[in-house]
């Protein structure tokens, strides 16, 4: 479970990412974060694993705080926690293999890993997970030759060997086709449905949150404005969520299917 206790975020610079956030995230839970550009949805995701420093408030990883979490012990809270990006944050000179391997480490030493020594059930691992995003064909080629649906599918791979409890999806489509986009989504699904893996998905469709979410989290100025079933989240939700526009123009711009 995820808790967010009260949790705000200020940048420096002044710029306020989270404002006072307050609620929990049960295991299993499919969520998709929506909101305006600037709304607060990568810091958002970004401070669950720490990946950003709240200002004030906790965080609570399976009842342990990461918040106040030093050394090893973030170390094991965030080994829990896999993380996809829109540009899949792959090495892409790399083989698929290799890269999905990459998310062993926090379970071995680093000198282990800077010699690559990887066991077999690390290999074991890594292949279940290709094989669950349906690319064990790819295992040996270099990840830069092959198309952004499958890279990120080798990035989803990556959290599933890395035996994530809880998957952190950044815009994980934004760059993607429609088609390729349905794919990834579709094995984000699965995968949740499956292995009962925590998703946590910042998206910009509203018909794709629609679609996937079974809870939809509306941002606003790093606010929470809509929290409730993806069923409860009609059109005037979405207009309220994207702010000061009249409906019509909304629902237009963001999507919404009429
Ligand atoms: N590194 C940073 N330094 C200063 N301000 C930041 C930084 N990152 C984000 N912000 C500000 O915090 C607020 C929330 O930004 P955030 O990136 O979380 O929004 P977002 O909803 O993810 O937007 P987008 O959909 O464009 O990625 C914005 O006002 C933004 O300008």
């Amino acid at each position: 479970m995820i808790e967010l206790r009260n949790v705000s975020k200020v940048y420096p610079n002044g710029a306020r990412g989270l404002d006072r956030i307050d609620l929990q995230i049960d295991d299993g839970e499919f969520v998709v974060i929506v909101g305006l550009s600037g709304a607060g949805k990568s810091t958002f995701l970004r401070s669950i694993n720490r990946l950003h420093e709240i200002s004030e408030g906790e965080i609570m990883i399976n009842g342990n705080s990461i918040t106040k979490a030093r050394g090893n012990e973030l170390y094991r809270i965030r080994r829990d926690i896999g993380m996809i990006f829109q540009n899949f944050n792959l090495v892409r000179r790399s083989s698929v293999m290799r890269n999905v391997l990459s998310g062993r480490v926090g379970y071995h030493s680093t000198l282990k890993m800077l010699l690559g020594l990887f066991s077999k059930q690390d290999k074991a691992l890594a292949m279940d997970a290709l094989k669950r995003v349906n690319i064990a064909e790819k295992a040996y080629i270099r990840a830069d030759q092959l198309s952004g649906g499958q890279q990120q599918r080798v990035s989803i791979a990556r959290a599933l060997a890395q035996e994530a409890k809880v998957i952190l999806a950044d815009e994980p489509v934004a760059s993607l086709d429609p088609i390729t986009t349905k794919q990834v989504m579709d094995d984000l699904l699965r995968i949740n449905q499956e292995l009962h893996i925590t998703m946590v998905v910042n998206l910009h469709s509203v018909d794709l949150a629609k679609a996937y979410a079974s809870r939809i989290i509306g941002l606003n100025k790093g606010k929470v404005v809509f929290d409730g079933k993806a069923a409860e989240a009609t059109d005037e939700v979405f207009a309220s969520i994207y702010g000061n526009q009249n409906h019509e123009q909304t629902t237009k711009q963001i999507g919404v299917a009429k």
